[in-house]
């Protein structure tokens, strides 16, 4: 079943005014009783306007309408027929949209209007919406008004005083049609409303034409919304009420008009004319409809062909000097009622109310309302806009910001509406001028901003503490790096280029204060020595503890094996001039020889050479009948043999050793040199090691130490009266010795 609903029409034709000529050509009949009545309407579809064809008198044109009002009809039954029963459908959330259309001086700001005496439809309307408010107890009803002009083609506020008002734009949101920046503003009952309505009729555009005296000069849209919300649903339903006083269309030939009528009535004409093409192009079902070719049609849209019921009353003027516009006039009408539009009822669902934004603002508005809906029905007038307690509120959203300019101050309001405002329901409960709105928001937005920039100065300050501290650590690192050993390495230098080339800006900006940072450098400086001197000191200890662990678990070869091996990484260092890396050797030579006299002498030496930055030149090497290793192993064996001949003895090594102690054991010492290389980073060259002709470059062989080697003797030994104690087995090697030699390719 379709909605559809077409255009209501009702025709009304006023009595004759003084001057005038009517010669009752125009007759409003009821066919009921066949007369024409001056008293009476008919019952819809039955009654019609009578016309003679203004060309051929004898030609008669009939107008049906649903209504049709002779010049003695009342404004009371204009209403109550016609216009009453609408009132009921704007609280049932459906936009009504009443026009009154007919040519200059027909009678529609009276019929719209009316006087204090005969009260026209607006008045009428306001009272009667009040009225029904308590027929709907369900809902907490609050209403609302807006009024604008359209005069030459631009949109005025009637609610603002006219000097300061400004021109108001038409823009379409989601297929909504609004006038932006409209006021609105809510009354309480209808003395509010005619004060409001009183004062703001006098800022519209009106002038003296021949054939009016009190000619309206722009069309006049005065909307009247009615909230209903439902706090059993949590739903809000919104009815408007659109009373639309057009501007007569006007033949110039009569009116008389100078410049500035001409101008006005040349924008009349035209606005009424593209409505006309509006209404035509609906009938004729064309795809494009010029609602944007005038403002009066942009914001009719919804009222024609849209979403909101219509009514047009058609307004007559007797005289006979109209009976042509009277004919257009019955003829527009004609085509309107065909114009079929789709109510909808404006339904929101409420969301929960959300807390505001800020303390400041003291002000308690209706929830917003988010469109769930069965539909939305747009407003001719203004329905997008939404009246000033409704307008997006940036306090809540915290974008002040985002307040819509009073574009202009409100109309002086009459001192009894505007303290029924400030004290009531006025204003949707807040009890607020629009005056003291604004003046909160300003407040509300300064603190806002106050705070804001609070934040951001507490944000530099952090920032800025952030750099300082940076900036420290950086000339830190420069000036360590300055007074090191070079510049570090390649790839330091280059992390600190990087980071010094990342902020630069930073750098260059804030510089600290003269005075602040050396005394910040020694400290860090300071800290840092005895650091590295604790650690040292620590790492040496650990090293010792290393160290005896490992001669304790040394067989006393292999304890002599790598004393020798100290011994002559120490003598390839004394000899480059490296005295204290030679000391250190030495030292660590005592560790597994601590018996060795000679060995202690050395150190002595060299220590002294040390402590007083000496050279130091060894002693002579004694020279001795070397045996070659054929030699050496030959003498071995034939000791073996004998000795096995002899006692039987069980280890071959041990009495080796006894008898036979390595005085010119030759020890390879790339094994060694591996194993101390990890420990103390240096490397042992042939060079250095005064390798002897024939010596391989991969593998030396380590000339048996003269001191060491006499140290070793048993006659030595004996006569030294040093205790040799021989520990576990000869196959033991020293740890971290390669179990293979020559393999290592450590020397060049
Ligand atoms: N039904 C009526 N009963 C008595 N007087 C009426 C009636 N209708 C109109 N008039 C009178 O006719 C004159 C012209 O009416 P009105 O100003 O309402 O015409 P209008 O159509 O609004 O003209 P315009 O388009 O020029 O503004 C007024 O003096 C008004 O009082």
């Amino acid at each position: 079943m379709s909605n559809a609903h077409k255009v209501r029409i009702i025709a009304r034709l006023r009595p004759r005014i003084e001057g005038e000529v009517d010669d009752g050509a125009i007759q409003v009949c009821h066919p009921a009783d066949n007369s024409s009545s001056s008293t009476s309407f008919s019952t819809p579809g039955t009654s019609y306007i009578s016309v003679p064809n203004p060309r051929d008198p004898t030609e008669l044109f009939k107008y049906p309408f649903s209504s049709c009002y002779d010049q003695a009809s009342t404004q009371e039954e204009v209403f109550e027929r016609d216009v009453l029963p609408l009132m009921d459908i704007v609280y049932s959330g459906v936009t009504v949209t009443i026009f009154a259309y007919g040519v200059t001086s027909s009678g529609k700001t009276h019929t719209m209007q009316g006087t204090k005496a005969q009260p026209g439809v607006i008045p009428r309307a306001v009272t009667t919406l009040f009225e029904r408010r308590n027929a709907y107890p369900q809902y907490q009803t609050s209403l609302s008004v807006s009024y604008m002009e359209i005069y030459k083609d631009e949109v005025y506020d009637l609610l603002v005083n006219r000097e300061n008002a400004p021109k108001l734009p038409v823009r379409e949101c989601d297929g909504q049609v609004f006038v932006a920046n409209l006021s609105s503003i809510p009354i309480v009952n209808e003395e509010v409303f005619d004060g409001i309505y009183t004062e703001a009729t006098k800022n519209r555009s009106v002038g003296a034409t021949n054939l009016n005296r009190a000619s309206s000069r722009s069309h006049a849209v005065l909307t009247i919304e009615v909230k209903m919300l439902d706090p059993v649903r949590n739903t809000t339903l919104t009815g408007k009420l659109n009373l639309v006083d057009l501007a007569g269309s006007e033949n110039n030939k009569m009116t008389g008009n100078d410049h500035t009528r001409m101008q006005e009535s040349s924008a009349i004409n035209k606005s009424l004319s593209v409505l006309g093409k509006v209404v035509h192009a609906l009938n004729s079902g064309q795809s494009r409809i010029p609602y944007r070719e005038s403002k009066l049609t942009r914001i009719l849209q919804d009222a024609l062909g849209g979403s909101s019921l219509g009514l047009l009353i058609c307004n007559l003027a007797p005289g006979v000097r109209f009976r042509s516009d009277t004919v257009n006039t019955l003829k527009f009408a004609t085509q309107t009622k065909k114009i079929e539009n789709k109510p909808v009822v404006n339904e929101q669902e409420n969301r929960p109310v959300v807390k505001p934004h800020f303390a400041a603002l003291n002000i308690h508005r209706p929830p917003q309302q988010p469109v769930t809906v069965k539909a939305i029905a747009t407003q001719p007038t203004a329905p997008a806009p939404p009246p000033l307690e409704e307008r997006p509120i940036p306090i809540r959203r915290g974008r002040p910001s985002l307040v819509p300019p009073m574009t202009a101050p409100l109309m002086q309001i009459p001192e009894g509406i505007a303290t029924s405002q400030s004290t009531g329901s006025g204003f949707s409960g807040l009890g607020l001028t629009e005056e003291e709105i604004n003046e909160r928001i300003s407040k509300a937005v300064e603190v806002e901003v106050a705070r804001r920039l609070e934040e951001r100065e507490r944000e530099r300050e952090v920032a800025r503490m952030k750099e300082g501290e940076e900036r420290a650590a950086a000339e830190r690192a420069s000036v360590e790096a300055s007074s090191g050993s070079g510049s570090g390495t390649p790839s330091r230098r280059r992390s600190r280029t990087r980071s010094k080339s990342r902020s630069p800006r930073k750098e260059e900006a804030k510089p600290l204060p003269p005075g602040v940072l050396t005394p910040l450098l020694k400290r860090h400086k300071d800290m840092d020595n005895e650091l590295q001197a604790r650690l040292q000191e620590l790492e040496k200890n650990e090293r010792g503890d290393k160290e005896a662990k490992l001669v304790a678990a040394l067989s006393p070869v292999s304890k002599k094996k790598t004393g020798r091996a100290y011994v002559a990484l120490a003598r390839a260092h004394s000899e480059k001039g490296d005295l204290q890396v030679a000391l250190d050797l030495y030292r660590k030579a005592e560790t597994y020889v601590p018996d060795n006299i000679k060995l202690k002498e050395r150190i002595i030496e060299i220590e002294w050479a040390v402590k007083n930055e000496r050279p130091f030149v060894p002693s002579p090497k004694r020279t001795k009948n070397k045996k070659t290793k054929a030699e050496r192993k030959l003498e071995k064996k034939s000791g073996r043999d004998r000795d096995r001949e002899r006692d039987g003895a069980e280890e071959e090594g041990e009495e080796e050793e006894k008898e036979n102690p390595p005085s010119d054991d030759q020890m390879d010492v790339d094994e060694v040199a591996t194993s101390l290389f990890g420990q103390f980073g240096v490397e042992i060259t042939n060079a250095g090691v005064g390798a002897g002709a024939g010596s391989s470059p991969n593998k030396r062989r380590l000339e048996d130490d003269d001191d060491l080697e006499e140290q070793g003797t048993p006659a030595k030994r004996a006569k030294m009266n040093t205790k040799v104690v021989v520990y576990g087995s000869d196959d033991e090697e020293p740890l971290a010795a390669p179990t293979k030699k020559g393999k290592r390719k450590l020397l060049v």
